[in-house]
């Protein structure tokens, strides 16, 4: 029998971020391996034209849940969805859900946060400081607290090279810069966010270091552990291999490569690629929960969920073994076929930029005018290619993150719980799980049909032939410029044939 199920048994545990792609698979394995827990509170914000009942039924009529709704049957009647805005006071929470949620609570799970690395310093300081705060304030007021599990990540600190398993201290106290966001114009944290956030390359990883030292300063009494995930990917194994749901980390660049669109991307091969799969996080935080509550250490533990001192693989392997997958299993409709590549400098960057992403756009958002349609391939190019700036940093450097604490974590375990809540990385095949990562986006996120697989290889043919045709007609016309103009090229010519 597992000791973390059954620990999980009978428990109140509420869940921030339950929408979220972690989220989701959080609530799926809690349900699966403890059907008989109490109750799991969500705070849900409302969504436009979606009541928060109709959240929760679309979460739990998604593939995710089918194994859960063999296990626990009355699974929706154990999901209660409270409405709750994170940025608004007290999360605008009803004077009766507080009550409830204050009364009963066993255990949290603090997963919420804005992931998006351009975010507006003012609203990434509300969700991934401030939010925190309120909701360590709350935990602080429920006598049936166990645990208090806050998510944060393992780029929180990617200043430095080596990270332990400690909260560092930021430049700016955390108390200051949410003061100071309520009295502070736009304009001005526009011009003071570079200043502020110094070495961090982006307000989210700036917001989430200053949410891991609010919790340490301000936890109290509480029983808290940080849980630091790298780059989450798809799941692993659980519930089944290849699930994903969100276009963050490599998820939208897969998609990209996959339908032709991204050509070259500056990054470093053999920079390690510090995946972790979704399902690996969970069962590191479920098994965080209850070594946090029933062990009670003395102080905030921080737990690294990384990959790359276990297990490492690095950007150039999973590109390769991304295209080789494109191979067996294409998207359907490329734009052009999958052909991407890494540059390492700026000059090459740019020159690949110009002649594989911007001049493909152009030439085909002139042949969407031409046929009298609306010309979207520049726009989404222009996209992409904001995107991949964005995302540069974390594929041109490699970190060490130690992983004491979740090896330790990983030797109290019983031989039962090691299994139902597998964390150890040195077990993952990389090429195996990229293989089924690119299948589950194209199976999960881009909803595509594996019948269409035919299809989809006849399509590329055709995008092959008209390459060449192309590059032949491009040669010819050169050529034939060439010989007008050289009398080298003309004998050159004279002497083939
Ligand atoms: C030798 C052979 C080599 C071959 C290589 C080819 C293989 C390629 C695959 C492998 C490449 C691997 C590179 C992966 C790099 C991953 C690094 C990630 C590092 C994360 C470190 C921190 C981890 C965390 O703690 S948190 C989670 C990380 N958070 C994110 O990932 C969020 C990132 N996203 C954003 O911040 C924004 O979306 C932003 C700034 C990128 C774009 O904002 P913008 O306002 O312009 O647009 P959106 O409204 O958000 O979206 C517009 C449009 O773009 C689509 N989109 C969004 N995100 C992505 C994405 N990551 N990739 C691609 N596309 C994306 C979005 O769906 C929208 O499309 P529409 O069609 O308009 O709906
Ligand atoms: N994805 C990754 O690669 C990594 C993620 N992490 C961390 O893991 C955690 C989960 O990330 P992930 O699941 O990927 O993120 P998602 O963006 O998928 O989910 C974010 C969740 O936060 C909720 N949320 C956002 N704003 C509010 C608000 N104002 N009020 C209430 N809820 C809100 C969202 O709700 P809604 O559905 O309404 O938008 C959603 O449920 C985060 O703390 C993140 O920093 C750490 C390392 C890597």
């Amino acid at each position: 029998m597992s000791m973390i199920a059954a620990f999980y048994g009978g428990k109140s545990i509420l869940i921030t971020g339950a929408t979220g792609f972690m989220g989701k698979v959080l609530m799926e394995k809690l349900f699966r391996t403890s059907p008989d827990l109490k109750v799991v509170y969500i705070l849900v914000r409302p969504k436009q034209g979606q009541t928060l009942q109709q959240r929760v039924f679309q979460i739990l009529d998604s593939k995710l849940f089918e194994k859960v709704k063999e296990v626990c049957p009355n699974v929706h009647e154990k999901i209660r969805a409270i409405s709750a805005d994170l940025n608004q006071n007290d999360f605008a929470i009803s004077k009766e859900d507080m009550k409830e949620l204050l009364s009963h609570t066993n255990i949290i799970f603090h997963c919420a946060a804005t992931v998006r690395f351009d975010d507006h310093l003012r609203h990434a300081v509300q969700l991934n400081v401030t939010a925190t705060q309120q909701l360590l304030l709350m935990a602080s007021q429920m006598p049936k607290l166990e645990a208090f599990i806050h998510i944060s990540t393992a780029f929180s600190n990617c200043n430095l090279k080596h990270i332990d398993e400690v909260v560092y201290p930021c430049p700016v106290e955390p108390k200051k810069i949410i003061d100071s966001m309520e009295w502070l114009d736009d304009a001005i944290i526009d011009e003071i966010t570079p200043k502020l956030i110094g070495d961090w390359p982006n307000t989210y990883t700036y917001t989430k270091a200053l949410g891991e030292v609010v919790v340490q300063q301000e936890g109290g009494n509480l029983n808290i552990a940080i849980i630091r995930p790298s780059i989450m990917g798809a799941t692993w194994q659980e519930p089944f291999p290849g699930w994903v749901d969100n276009l963050n980390g490599p998820s939208g660049l897969i998609i990209a490569a996959g339908k032709g669109f991204l050509r070259s991307i500056r990054a470093t091969p053999m920079a390690v690629a510090d995946l972790i799969p979704a399902d690996t996080v969970v069962n590191l935080t479920l098994a965080v929960g209850w070594y946090t509550a029933v062990h009670r250490p003395k102080s905030t533990l921080v737990y690294h969920c990384t990959s790359g001192n276990l297990n490492p693989c690095n950007w150039g392997k999973m590109g390769l073994q991304v295209l080789a997958t494109f191979e067996k299993i294409p998207f359907e409709r490329a734009f052009r076929r999958p052909n991407a590549d890494f540059t390492t400098n700026n000059i090459t960057t740019h020159y690949w930029n110009a002649v594989s992403h911007r001049a493909p756009a152009i030439i085909y958002d002139f042949y969407l005018r031409l046929t009298g349609r609306k010309p979207r391939m520049t726009k989404l190019m222009n996209r992409l290619l904001r995107t991949l700036s964005m995302l540069e940093y974390f594929v041109n450097r490699s970190w060490e993150w130690s992983t004491y604490n979740t090896e330790m974590l990983m030797s109290e375990l019983s031989p039962e719980d090691q299994r139902v809540f597998n964390f150890d990385v040195r077990q993952l095949n990389w090429l195996e799980y990229i293989e089924n990562y690119v299948l589950g986006v194209k199976k999960y996120l881009l909803k595509e049909d594996m019948a269409g697989i035919p299809e989809a290889k006849q399509h590329l043919k055709r995008l092959r032939n008209i390459h060449y045709l192309f590059n032949t007609a491009l040669f010819l016309i050169a050529w034939r410029l060439l010989i007008a103009r050289s009398q080298v090229a003309r004998n050159v010519w004279f002497f083939i044939m």
